[in-house]
């Protein structure tokens, strides 16, 4: 058995001929901060691929020249050209921000639209279906990202556009024109009226006022027209209408209340549908004969139509018995106002039925154009272009941070051990899986790639998942369900005694706010603890406050805060493992 490390030392006088080999990142195994990038092209028709070298230690290009020859008898070489190979340095944390930063930009608002939305002549494509422009086209929108969203619809479809209405969040055009983002901004003399409502993600009359354009202006259209729905978070809140005698007060209480007692966004929504006329399918039914085809950019786990923005494109079922039972789960059933419980105990559907059932189906459209998987595909293609294998975990993940950062934890530890893991890990592991939303299946795939680079000599791997854990709010403090997942498992990674150049853990919110604070999250490693003790600070104190943007501000400098300020977009939250390679121990050599 001999040690890479000493293999380099004795080859380092190799020239480089990079004729016909690939590099491999674990092939750095000596510097835990190193990786390839390799990006790949075509030179007169045939694959190459350019290979740049990142490492965190002073590195010659004998170093690589001896990678090369070294990987070369273990046959895991790929018949490419190499015509370029570049040194430089990108330390593990400058990677970690850099795939975050490509989560984010694989769902900006404009990018999402233009993947789900093609336009070629008079021909609009959406899931493979086509429909004809002919200066017919009407657009909607409402959530957080629609302003990006619109903007980028209305460049594509051009003339065709009549007319528009979104409604978006209150001071979110101020916002972006101060964060520099010119583009998800409409053009001026734009046929799009922008309207902004729902202080702090609530419904008001300002956004209830743009509810009612919305409705009037689909309540007109024919069947020679198209409505285009934008759709993203946020939108519930940004679309109420209460069904009559509700009023905004009483349905605004309600959603609060229960909202405060803990229920899941599930629950919500379905009780939001009850008390809507315009969610649950209620646009579709005002648009209808037009021909409705909705983009959806999810924010909720599994990408549910029915329940993103509480599905207004989505002809839904109402069931009072299961909004009873929800109501009563979270103590408001004896509590409401008259009219909620006049309108759910009426029998008759909230629409007069208008003969439209038999062609529900064909006449809307809903397509998912952005979510956290893509997000999370297009950062796990960013990993490996930065030398690390991607996995992905989940894109479902939920529960308290605390059971998730244990995970996480548990997961690094499997990770780093030199040796076959102890037994009881991945049974703990798998035990721990169900309590934070992942998949017994998707954390075996997780552990087998694990254990697979362990006994190959690879190991800088980056896991990634995504969701939205949830925190018990206890204390006073500020900070958000990122900032103190990060928190955590920073502590965790600690307690288990990993090296503090070892394992390395992000946590961001896509949408590049973190609870009430202007961080989107943070980094953290098994240094954490003790950096933080060094300086004053107690980690656990601020904790049992969920002080944890505070914490990260003072630590530090607020180095190790994700500050890349508003984004513009939203799927939810990032999680990212990145487990150094492991030095390896080549047999037989
Ligand atoms: N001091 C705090 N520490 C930890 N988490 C907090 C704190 N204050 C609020 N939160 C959490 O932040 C979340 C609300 O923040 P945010 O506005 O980012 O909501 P969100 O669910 O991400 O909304 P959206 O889906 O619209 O982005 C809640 O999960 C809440 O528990
Ligand atoms: O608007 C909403 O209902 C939430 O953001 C979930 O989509």
């Amino acid at each position: 058995m001999v040690k890479l490390e000493s293999i380099i030392t004795q080859r380092v006088n190799i020239h480089l001929e990079l004729s016909s080999v690939q590099i491999l990142p674990h092939c750095l195994s000596a510097d835990p901060d190193s990786a390839i990038h390799s990006s790949h092209t075509e030179h007169r028709g045939n694959p190459e691929v350019h290979h740049t070298l990142c490492t965190g230690a002073p590195c010659k290009d004998s170093l690589m020249a001896c990678v090369v020859s070294l990987y070369r008898p273990l046959s895991l070489l790929a018949p490419v050209g190499v015509r370029r190979a570049i040194v430089c340095r990108m330390s593990l944390d400058m990677r970690a921000r850099d795939v975050f930063a490509t989560a984010i930009e694989a769902v900006q608002p404009d990018i999402v639209v233009r993947r789900g939305l093609e336009r070629t002549g008079d021909t609009l494509l959406v899931n493979g279906r086509s429909f004809t422009l002919k200066n017919n086209l009407y657009l909607v929108g409402f959530g957080k990202a629609v302003l990006g969203m619109a903007a980028e619809a209305e460049r594509i479809v051009g003339d065709h556009l009549v007319r528009g209405v979104i409604s978006v969040p209150h001071g979110i055009q101020e916002t972006l024109r101060q964060h520099g983002k010119g583009q998800m901004m409409l053009k001026d003399g734009s046929h799009i009226t922008v309207m902004e409502g729902a202080k702090h993600n609530l419904p008001d009359a300002d956004a209830q006022r743009a509810a009612e354009c919305i409705k009037e202006l689909v309540s007109t259209l024919t069947e020679n027209d198209t409505l285009l729905v934008l759709i993203s978070g946020g939108g519930s809140a940004l679309l109420p209408a209460p069904v009559p005698p509700i009023s905004l007060q009483e349905k605004q209480d309600v959603t609060r209340r229960l909202a405060g007692a803990g229920a899941t966004i599930q629950e919500l929504n379905s009780v939001r549908r009850a008390l809507s006329i315009l969610k649950g399918g209620g646009l579709a039914h005002f648009a209808h004969p037009a021909q409705v085809v909705a983009l959806v950019l999810s924010d909720v786990i599994g990408d549910p139509l029915d329940l993103i923005a509480s599905g207004p494109t989505v002809w839904t079922e109402v069931w009072p018995e299961e909004i009873w039972s929800v109501l009563e789960r979270y103590g408001l059933s004896s509590s409401l106002p008259v009219s909620v419980k006049e309108v759910l105990g009426r029998s008759a559907p909230r629409w007069e039925e208008s003969g439209e059932q038999s062609d529900r189906a064909t006449h809307v459209l809903n397509a998912v154009i952005g979510s956290n998987s893509i997000a999370l595909e297009c950062a796990g293609r960013r990993a490996r272009e930065l030398g690390f294998r991607p996995v992905v975990l989940s894109p479902g993940v939920c529960g308290d941070v605390q059971s998730v950062s244990r995970l996480y934890g548990l997961l690094a530890r499997f990770a780093c051990s030199r040796d076959e893991p102890p037994p009881e890990l991945p049974a703990e592991i798998l035990k721990l899986g169900p309590e934070t939303g992942v998949e017994s299946w998707d954390l075996c795939r997780a552990m087998q790639v694990l254990g697979e680079g362990r006994g190959e000599g690879w190991g800088a791997t980056c896991l990634l998942a995504g969701g939205e854990p949830t925190v018990q709010l206890t204390g006073k403090g500020r900070g958000g369900r990122n900032q103190e997942l990060a928190l955590r498992v920073g502590l965790e990674l600690g307690d288990m005694e990993l090296p503090p150049k070892g394992p390395l853990f992000l946590s961001g919110g896509t949408d590049g706010q973190d609870g009430p604070t202007e961080a989107a999250g943070a980094v953290t490693d098994a240094g954490l603890g003790k950096e933080a003790r060094a300086q004053g600070l107690d980690p656990d104190g601020f904790l049992v406050n969920n002080d944890s943007f505070t914490f990260f501000s003072r630590l530090s400098g607020g180095q190790r805060l994700l500050l890349p300020g508003l984004t513009g977009t939203n799927v939810m939250d990032v999680h990212m493992l990145l487990i150094p390679p492991i030095p390896i121990v080549v047999s037989g050599r």
